[in-house]
């Protein structure tokens, strides 16, 4: 890989003295998307939130390739005394928009996302979960970022909802031509937006296996994301702790 987009080396991190990641490596090409599992607790989120910068890694080196990056979070974390195009225009002003730009640009992120113009002036208290969500997706898209951490931005929506989220990252990766990290459970999900995908050891002590996928995005039939996700659950050693609960003890 020439120039990654983000590259972890040895990341560890530690929290009231506990280890709960070490010795982490991991590296996302230039526009790729990487889905990352492992069951509940193992670590994830602290990754991606080491991999972003909200939190410094207690060891190791976290090398960022790209421009500009963005978050979307499991919780949409709107502001509650702001309608939703204001929320995703004061990310846009952030990065440097007139006000007038900033809100030509927000209405135009939320209709890339499917949100209905006449639910642009509501605050997040008059949304339901799913626009709000869609908020969240539009504000994160808004500056244009040339990386998206995505951390379990779907798990509280209902199937159908999911599915249309997902098909709205595909549809952004590729036209917007962002790579990124994707927290998730869900390997179905996984299967559908990654090309790759990376499995963390259940206690945080690395990345135990990549697995390619093949074909594109948003190209795979539910037989194939079928066929893909029973093959990873039932013939590959990879993915046997995939789904654990986490029973460790807290030191
Ligand atoms: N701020 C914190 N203070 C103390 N311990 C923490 C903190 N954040 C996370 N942990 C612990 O670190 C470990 C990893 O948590 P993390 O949220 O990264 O896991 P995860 O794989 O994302 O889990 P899930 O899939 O359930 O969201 C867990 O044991 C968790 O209790």
């Amino acid at each position: 890989m020439s120039s990654p987009s983000l590259a972890l080396r040895r990341v560890s991190h530690a929290f009231l003295g506990r280890e709960v990641i070490s010795k982490i490596n991991l590296e996302i090409a230039d526009h790729e998307v990487v889905a990352l599992v492992g069951p509940s607790g193992c670590g994830k989120s602290t990754l991606a939130h080491i991999a972003a910068g909200l939190s410094e890694p207690k060891e190791g080196r976290v090398i960022r390739g790209y421009a500009r990056h963005s978050m979307v979070f499991q919780e949409p974390r709107l502001m509650p005394w702001a309608t939703a195009l204001e929320n995703v225009a004061y990310v846009a002003r952030l990065s440097g928009l007139s006000r007038r730009r900033a809100r030509a640009a927000a209405a135009q992120s939320t209709e890339r996302v499917g949100f209905l113009p006449e639910d642009l002036d509501k605050f997040p208290v008059e949304l339901s979960g799913g626009m709000r969500q869609r908020i969240a997706i539009a504000r994160a898209l808004v500056a244009n970022p040339d990386f998206i951490y995505f951390d379990e931005p779907f798990t509280a929506l209902d199937a159908a909802l999911k599915h249309r989220m997902q098909d709205i990252v595909i549809e952004a990766s590729q036209s917007g031509r962002f790579g990124a990290l994707f927290v998730t459970h869900d390997l179905t999900e996984a299967a559908r937006i990654a090309s790759r995908i990376a499995v963390m050891h259940p206690t945080g002590q690395g990345i135990m296996g990549l697995r390619d996928i093949s074909g594109r995005p948003g190209m795979r039939s539910e037989r194939e994301l079928f066929d893909l996700t029973q093959h990873w659950q039932h013939d590959d050693p990879l993915f046997r702790h995939v789904h654990d609960v986490d029973e460790r003890r807290i030191a």
